[in-house]
């Protein structure tokens, strides 16, 4: 699913009202009709309930006008609070406005102290607020009386529906500067915006349903709309068929190079997470001390000593060693539980700039590599890096806070710099292709807030390149499986699922996808 910007929205509003023909207020009248008949489904009879409209002053106002005439047609309660002056309103919102004027609805303009209480007692009373203070149209922090408004509609505990986003929430990047509207659903209009997806906009949109206003299709076709939404018929797309005369070699050979003493789980954690995705052979390539406790720890997995530093740490003169299996490997991962000793950080980069298979580049490695990102651009396929915000900030210079301030921005900027795929991950991971392109993650919970699930998904996400997908296709599967199989293990408690739980729960996530 294709998420617009709020300027590619107004451009696409724009094509059809000047190129189509399509009048303003007929869009404005589909959008209000919209979340009319979602109300229908939420709160029927409509006859029977009252509902407390606040609108601001632009087009999401005018879509709140929209409501009051149908919810009022049909026998509903409705007060309407402006955010504002009559005088004040324009174009199509005008339109609408006087529209309920003269049908003789309750407008009441919030310009006076006085006006509050009334507004209180209508929110009290309500069965249902309607957030149309603002939509695609906010910018920045809200106005102290929009904030009073806000913890009013916040503090009700009533249903709140959203129209297009939920005021407050800025509609790209998902941030609220000060305070938004926390809405129990919203319905947004014509396409969805990122900000809904990203936290913490996500939190304050509830359920969302997307709502079909009349633009013609080709409008939005024609439009280069780089953010995508992961969704589940997508990655059903993207998974391959395993052929029923499928033999272990068609599932590809993987190779990970991962763990040093006292980190022997994230290596375990990443070669499992390949394994439980599919892939056909797997070698984990491990500190030679460490040899004998994998072996025993994963049956199913081939291990192969690495010369050692005194630490227990791979040592540099492994890498011939792990050249020579990356080229007789169809991916590799490296980083895991690698440590950081500043010979391992040496030969991760001489690793990184001789291997000639796809490689998906986690953790330790991705630690290696701050300071030296131009390596990345000299690989022969598109390298998969996995940064959580902490190794990301490391990458960048930037900060935690700046790296999750804007998370799609900041992922696009990587991938274009350093002609890599990043995977941001967190809640809400964020995929992003040097070209621009960028795939949002709906999948997932915060019970994989824990240790050694990151390194699972870089085994998932190998696990899918060796089984033929493009480094590209794998990396967009790889963090729906990933968050899908969490969500599978949630299932039998949240709390306390650990990234084992979740890896036995990749096979059950497929085939939830695709059936097989
Ligand atoms: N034809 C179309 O295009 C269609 C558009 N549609 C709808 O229009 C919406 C976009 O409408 P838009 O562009 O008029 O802006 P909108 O979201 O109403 O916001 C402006 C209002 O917000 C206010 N405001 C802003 N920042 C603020 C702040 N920090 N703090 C406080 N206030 C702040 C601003 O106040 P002002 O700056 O004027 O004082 C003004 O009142 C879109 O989301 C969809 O719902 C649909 O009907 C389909 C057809
Ligand atoms: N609140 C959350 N919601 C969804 N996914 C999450 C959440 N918290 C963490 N995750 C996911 O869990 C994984 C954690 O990875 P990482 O931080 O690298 O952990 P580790 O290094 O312990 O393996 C990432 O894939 C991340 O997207
Ligand atoms: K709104």
């Amino acid at each position: 699913m294709k998420a617009a910007t709020a300027a590619v929205m107004r451009e696409i509003d724009r094509i059809a009202i000047n190129e189509y023909g399509i009048p303003g207020a007929v869009l404005m009248e589909n959008a209000g009709v919209a979340v009319v008949r979602h109300l229908e489904t939420m709160l029927a009879p409509l006859s029977e309930r009252k509902f407390c409209i606040l609108a601001g002053k632009g087009n999401n106002g005018g879509d709140g006008y929209v409501i009051a005439r149908h919810l009022a047609n049909q026998g509903a309660k409705v007060k309407v609070f402006l955010l504002g002056e009559k005088a004040a309103v324009g174009g199509d919102a005008r339109l609408n406005l006087d529209i309920i004027d003269l049908m003789g609805l309750d407008i009441i303009e919030i310009t006076h102290e006085r006006v509050w209480d009334k507004v209180k007692v209508t929110v009290t009373f309500a069965d249902c607020l309607i957030d149309a203070l603002a939509g695609t149209g906010f910018r920045g922090e809200p106005s102290d009386d929009m904030v009073q408004l806000i913890d009013m509609i916040n503090a009700a505990g009533k249903p709140v529906v959203a129209v297009d986003i939920p005021s407050g929430v800025d509609a790209d990047t998902g941030r609220v500067y000060g305070k938004a509207v926390q809405a129990s659903h919203t319905v947004t209009l014509g396409l969805p915006k990122p900000g809904l997806f990203l936290y913490p906009g996500a939190e304050c949109a509830g359920q969302l349903t997307v709502a079909d206003i009349g633009i013609p299709a080709a409008i939005v076709t024609g439009q280069e709309i780089k953010q995508n939404i992961i969704m589940a018929d997508m990655i059903g797309a993207i998974l391959p068929r395993r052929s029923p005369a499928a033999h272990k070699g068609e599932n590809g050979r993987l190779a990970v190079v991962a763990g040093s003493r006292g980190l022997s789980g994230a290596a375990a954690m990443t070669a499992a997470g390949a394994l439980r995705a599919g892939a056909g052979l797997i070698t984990l390539a491990a500190p030679a001390s460490l040899q004998a406790v994998l072996a025993v720890k994963l049956t199913e997995v081939m291990t192969r000593p690495l010369a050692e530093t005194s630490a227990g740490a791979v040592a540099q003169a492994a890498v011939q060693e792990i050249i020579g299996l990356a080229s007789a490997s169809d991916v590799l991962a490296i980083g895991p539980g690698l440590g950081c000793e500043e010979e391992t950080r040496a030969l991760v980069r001489a690793v990184v700039a001789a291997a000639c298979c796809p490689l998906v580049i986690d953790a330790d490695a991705l630690n290696a590599l701050a300071g030296y990102t131009s390596i990345l651009t000299d690989c022969s396929a598109l390298p998969v890096l996995t940064p959580h915000p902490g190794e990301m900030a490391r990458l960048t210079g930037l900060s935690i806070q700046a790296v999750n301030a804007d998370r799609v921005k900041v992922a696009r900027q990587a991938a274009g710099e350093w002609g890599s795929i990043v995977v941001l991950k967190g809640a809400r991971t964020v995929v992003a292709f040097p070209d621009g392109e960028v795939y949002i993650n709906t999948s997932g919970n915060a019970g994989m807030a824990t240790g050694g699930t990151g390194d699972a998904l870089t085994g998932i996400i190998a696990g899918l390149i060796a089984q033929g997908l493009s480094s590209h296709d794998a990396a967009v599967a790889g963090v729906y499986i990933h968050g899908l199989a969490g969500d599978v293990a949630a299932a039998a408690g949240m709390v306390g699922m650990t990234a084992t739980d979740l890896i036995k729960a990749v096979p059950a996530a497929m085939y939830g996808i695709k059936g097989y």
